[in-house]
């Protein structure tokens, strides 16, 4: 089940991000965290509150000049209304209502969309009252809220949760969910229909059953599976610009509902900053992802090339140093059949189960090797791990400085792992929690 979108729109400085960063809060990194992840300022998945949803702040796209004001505003409250599930209007309530406001109010009034009007900076009670010419725009209801100082924020979460479609718990089904994504015109339709062509009990593909993305069911191997097109079909026509962007927002969604992520690059374009971006959200959504470089057949290639894209993988995306990387050709059909072997792979690692003994028995090791730094100047002390999930596998571990954890040591534990059991193509997560929660 895909997550909803929230898209937040408004003037430069009224407070998108302030807003954006309040709601999604403190990000815990994945524990192989490295630098080099791309974090986008634009898009999150926000999963504390009831019903998880992505954050999408349109600002901050460009730097803007006055002339160029409202044309970029009209084109982020298109992209909202065309993205979004849920449009968060900002408006500065110390600054009062502005013409740009107006007219934006203008464009979102015309949409069959939730919008949730909200005035920003209403840091006390005393400023209330200075929001109340904000009600010319012939809205029925709006929150005074202030993003900095965290006021009006409950109940506005309150009531977008409302109305937000509550999905049934994920259902643990046999079958793997796999996402294709990439820039424009990387081939991932062509990819798409050459996997399909080889796989011959392809079961009823449904195509456009959801609005952003092409599913496909078959089954390989008596094995099933869902692949997730993020389709370009209905981009057509636009601005290479604007379809970069649309294709950042449409790969989310896919990523999303997907267990296994191919990032599909162009072998003729190298790897580009847009990749990146995908990849980073891939990984910091925690899913399995294999690299597979398209239109192999189109590259002048000699007995280095191999190597040398490899290394360019690996140097730019340093924090999926697990992700296997394919050469494949839609066009020829080149290794195409090898994905799904890879993807089989992956998956088994992504929704593996170690024991809990074999667990500590590597775990008791690790830490006794090598100890982790002091914590506040005390001894860290650990008790015991255990495996909390799958999908991808999270590790819970008890220790007297739960809040105390060195990165460096946090990486090298999950490394330990991943020497003992593997773990191809997967995430993981490790998780620090004191003592006594343990013995409750
Ligand atoms: N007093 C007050 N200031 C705020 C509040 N929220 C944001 N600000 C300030 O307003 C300024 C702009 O905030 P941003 O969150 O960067 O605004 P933005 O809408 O994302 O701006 P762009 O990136 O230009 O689109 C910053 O100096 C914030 O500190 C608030 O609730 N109260
Ligand atoms: N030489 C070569 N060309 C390819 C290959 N795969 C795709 N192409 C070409 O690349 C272009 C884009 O392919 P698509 O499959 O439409 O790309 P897409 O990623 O689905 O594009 P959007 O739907 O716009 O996101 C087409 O002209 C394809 O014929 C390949 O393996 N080799």
């Amino acid at each position: 089940m895909s997550k909803p979108i929230v898209a937040i729109v408004g003037r430069p400085n009224v407070g998108k991000s302030t807003l954006f960063n309040r709601l999604v809060g403190h990000r815990r990194a994945i524990v192989d965290d490295m630098p080099g992840v791309t974090r986008d300022r634009n898009y999150a998945t926000v999963n504390k509150y009831e019903v998880p949803f992505i954050l999408v702040d349109t600002g901050g796209f460009e730097p803007v000049t006055e002339d160029r004001l409202l044309q970029q505003m009209r084109e982020q409250s298109q992209l909202a209304m065309e993205e979004a599930d849920v449009i968060f209007f900002v408006m500065d309530g110390r600054e009062g209502l502005t013409p740009a406001d107006r007219e934006v109010a203008g464009m979102l009034r015309k949409v069959n969309k939730p919008v949730f009007y909200l005035v920003n900076k209403i840091d006390g009670e005393k400023l209330e009252l200075a929001s109340s010419d904000f009600y010319s725009l012939g809205i029925d209801s709006m929150h005074t809220i202030s993003a900095e100082h965290n006021r009006g924020i409950n109940d506005l979460i309150e009531e977008l949760m409302g109305i937000l479609p509550h999905s049934p718990a994920d259902d643990e089904d046999e079958i793997t969910k796999i996402a294709v994504v990439g820039r424009p015109n990387v081939g991932k339709s062509s990819l798409v229909n050459k996997l399909l062509g080889f796989e011959r009990s392809v079961a009823n593909p449904t195509a456009g059953t959801t609005r952003d993305s092409i599913d496909t069911h078959f089954t390989c191997n008596k094995k099933r599976y869902l692949l997730i097109d993020t389709a370009g079909i209905r981009r057509k026509g636009k601005t290479t610009e604007k379809l970069e962007k649309y294709s950042v927002v449409d790969s989310l969604r896919s990523i999303e509902r997907g267990d296994v992520v191919l990032i599909v690059i162009n072998a003729e374009d190298g790897v580009t900053e847009q990749d990146s971006k995908i990849a980073g959200y891939a990984y910091e959504a925690g899913k399995a992802c294999i690299f597979v470089v398209n239109k192999w057949d189109a590259l002048q290639k000699d007995n280095a090339s191999v190597g040398r894209f490899v290394d360019r993988i690996r140097t730019e995306f340093k924090y999926l140093p697990f992700a296997p990387i394919i050469f494949v050709s839609a066009v020829t059909g080149q290794r195409v059949p090898k994905i799904i072997q890879e993807v089989d792979k992956v998956m088994t690692q992504y929704a593996r189960r170690v024991t809990t003994s074999d667990l500590n028995k590597v775990f008791t090791e690790a830490t006794e090797a090598k100890h982790a730094p002091l914590a506040s100047g005390r001894r860290v002390k650990f008790y015991f791990a255990t495996q909390v999930g799958t999908k991808p596998p999270t590790f819970v571990i008890f220790t007297n400085q739960p809040e105390g954890i060195h990165f460096s040591y946090e990486r090298y534990l999950a490394n330990r792992f991943r020497e003992a059991f593997g773990f191809e193509g997967t995430p993981i997560r490790l998780l620090f929690r004191g003592r006594e929660r343990n013995k409750a």
